[in-house]
């Protein structure tokens, strides 16, 4: 049996794309989560309108987590630590499909699923996904990472059906890295669309954030590949062109002027790039890495005037495109 931990969209949209193949549980945080998928077959909560498998059974108790084979972890990326610390893992193996860097740590989730249960294999889906339109039965492509390529390419082959292809890799950091920084740059381009700057501006965002993404994830050890690829420049591309994305939404908003604090209040659904931005810069600073759009997303959220923000990055001395 699968076990998903984790009942907002994505996680649900996993447990019906899972529950096609295999017996699935799904824990979910909120009781009126587990009340509607069991006798609805809905999750109204965080994916309203999608009729749910019957198969899919839900549970608030993480313990019951202990019965399955394969645990897929989709609880926000902030919050995998202290969920998977009350979890029964001992060695099954762990699909990691948050995206995000850990705040005050500064680790990656794989860390951070590493540091709590030593003992389980470890894995990361990431890619273009759209958590409404993968539970809809549309075609979607991911990339499954594994540092143990037997077992990626077990669990590549477990977790596919035909509108859903999976693309097995060992480069998990790789993985990690690109659907981390993505969301971060969907920020970006959202302030490109709210401020009405235009689409000029907005592909150059998309490139010149992929650079900055690049020049991060081969400081942290990441191959080229696996960011050009589906995790990181398919993910980019995706979040970057619709208002679908949370964390496009996020920077529409702020380009409009309107406060981080008034857009992220009171919110049920997460803009995980909202989290990862001020880690991210960190961690570049750390690594000796340029990420000034990373850098200038920050300042946004932290109530900077978008003009300036966007004079200061252009009026940054000129340089060479690659390095
Ligand atoms: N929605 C999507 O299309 C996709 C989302 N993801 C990633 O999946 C992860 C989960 O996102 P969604 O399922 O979209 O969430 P969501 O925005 O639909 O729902 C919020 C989730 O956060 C949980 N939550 C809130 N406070 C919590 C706490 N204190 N402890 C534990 N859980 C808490 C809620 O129970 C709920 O499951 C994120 O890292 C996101 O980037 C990845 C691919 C697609
Ligand atoms: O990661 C996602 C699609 O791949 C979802 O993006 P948002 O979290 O910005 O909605």
């Amino acid at each position: 049996m699968i076990g998903v931990i984790g009942g907002g969209a994505w996680g649900t949209a996993l447990a019906q794309v899972a529950a096609q193949r295999s017996a699935v549980l799904l824990w979910a945080r909120e009781e009126a989560v587990v009340e509607g998928i069991n006798a609805g077959h809905e999750n109204a909560l965080f994916l309203p309108g999608c009729a749910l498998d019957p198969a899919i059974r839900a549970t608030g108790d993480l313990a019951e987590l202990a019965a399955c084979d394969l645990l897929l972890v989709v609880a926000p990326a902030q919050h995998v630590g202290a969920v998977l610390a009350a979890a029964p893992v001992g060695r099954i193996p762990l699909v990691l499909c948050a995206k995000g860097i850990e705040a005050g740590s500064k680790r990656l989730i794989g860390e951070v699923a590493r540091a709590v249960h030593p003992d389980a294999p470890i894995a990361v889906l990431s890619g273009p996904t759209f958590a409404h339109e993968v539970a809809g039965g549309m075609p979607t492509a991911v990339t499954l990472a594994c540092e143990d390529p037997a077992l990626g390419e077990a669990l590549a082959a477990r977790l596919a059906v035909p509108h859903f292809r999976t693309y097995a890799t060992t480069d998990v950091i790789g993985a990690e890295i690109g659907g981390a920084v993505k969301n971060v740059l969907a920020i970006g381009c959202g302030v490109v669309e709210g401020a009405g700057l235009g689409q000029n501006a907005r592909a150059a965002l998309i490139a010149r954030g992929f650079a900055e993404m690049t020049r991060f994830g081969l400081a942290r050890g990441a191959r080229a590949e696996t960011l050009a690829g589906l995790s990181g420049l398919g993910d980019l591309v995706l979040t970057c062109s619709s208002t679908s994305s949370r964390n496009f939404s996020l920077g529409v908003g702020l380009g409009r002027g309107e406060s981080a604090a008034t857009l992220l209040a009171d919110r049920r659904t997460v803009a995980e790039g909202a989290f990862t931005a001020p880690v991210l810069h960190d961690a570049a600073r750390d690594a000796g890495v340029d990420m000034p759009i990373t850098e200038a997303v920050c300042r946004l959220l932290d109530g900077a005037a978008v003009g300036d923000v966007i004079g200061d990055l252009l009026a940054r001395p000129l340089k060479g495109e690659v390095g």
